[in-house]
């Protein structure tokens, strides 16, 4: 039984508008980042995440690609900074990927493309919780990062070596300790835009956060996302998770802001 929506010709981001018509909105993402017609500005302010690994707490496939939970019941693992004001809550983070290196990620940066792309969602504390606030415009912040292949990532290594215990949807598993902020670049430099969830239902609640460093992934660690069986549950005919990006969406007057030079 399918979730409904999924990346393939017959449920993929083309078919999103059926069931899911703010697909078409105002203010969809991805986007193509086009570098030169970023402004700088300088009211931006330095980004400020601040998380608590002992609030990690589990890793679930659910179906369209896997994801790291965090306990978010309260202020010890927060974003704040940026184009943000408040606290928002780390809730989540997840992956993009393709089924070669050529594709994966879901923004680009003057058309180049990244084998994947990391998302760590966050949401206003405003609201009394993420499912109150995801569909609220200033509801979510999501920082993105790009990775590029390069140097095995050991950071990285935990959260691949936990992947063989949730091989198929709707399989997790306890996933304790780790501190997401060891995914991130050293340089905090973003571009930042108003956005939408990318996956249905495609809310236009996230303030996107897109890191301008990636951080390095092998080749063999990319093989390990793509052998992940998503998609399918139990005893279904196995078949990888790969391609679970939406292309970019048009900005229909949107502006990109730098946080840098
Ligand atoms: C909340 C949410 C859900 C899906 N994706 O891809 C995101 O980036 C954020
Ligand atoms: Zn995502």
């Amino acid at each position: 039984m399918s979730h409904g929506w999924g990346y393939g010709p017959a449920d993929g981001p083309d078919k999103w508008a059926e069931n899911f018509p703010v697909a078409n909105g105002p203010r969809q993402s991805p986007i193509n980042i086009v570098t030169k017609e970023a402004q700088y500005d300088p009211s931006l302010k330095p980004l400020k995440p601040r998380y608590d690994p002992s609030n990690a707490k589990g890793i679930l496939n659910n179906g369209h690609s896997f994801q790291v939970d965090f306990v978010d019941d309260t202020d010890s693992s927060v974003l704040t900074g940026g184009p943000l004001s408040g606290t928002y809550r780390l809730r989540q983070f997840h992956f993009h990927w393709g089924a070669s290196d050529d594709r994966g990620s879901e923004h680009y940066v003057n058309g180049i493309k990244f084998p994947c792309e990391l998302h760590l969602v966050h949401w206003n504390t405003k609201y009394p919780s993420f499912g109150e606030a995801a569909d609220k415009p200033d509801g979510l912040a999501v920082i993105g990062v790009f990775l590029k292949i390069g140097a095995a990532n050991p950071r990285l290594q935990k959260v691949l070596d936990a992947l063989d215990s949730i091989k198929t949807k709707g399989k997790q598993t306890t996933f304790s300790n780790f501190d997401a902020k060891t995914l991130l670049p050293a340089s905090l430099d973003h571009w930042t835009y108003e956005g939408s969830l990318t996956t249905p239902p495609l809310l236009e609640s996230v303030t996107w956060i897109v890191l301008k460093e990636p951080i390095s992934v092998s080749p063999a660690q990319m093989q390990r996302l793509k052998g992940l069986l998503l998609f399918t549950g139990d005893g279904e005919t196995p078949c990888c998770m790969v391609d679970n990006f939406r292309p970019p969406q048009l900005l229909k007057g949107r502006h990109v802001r730098a946080s840098f030079k």
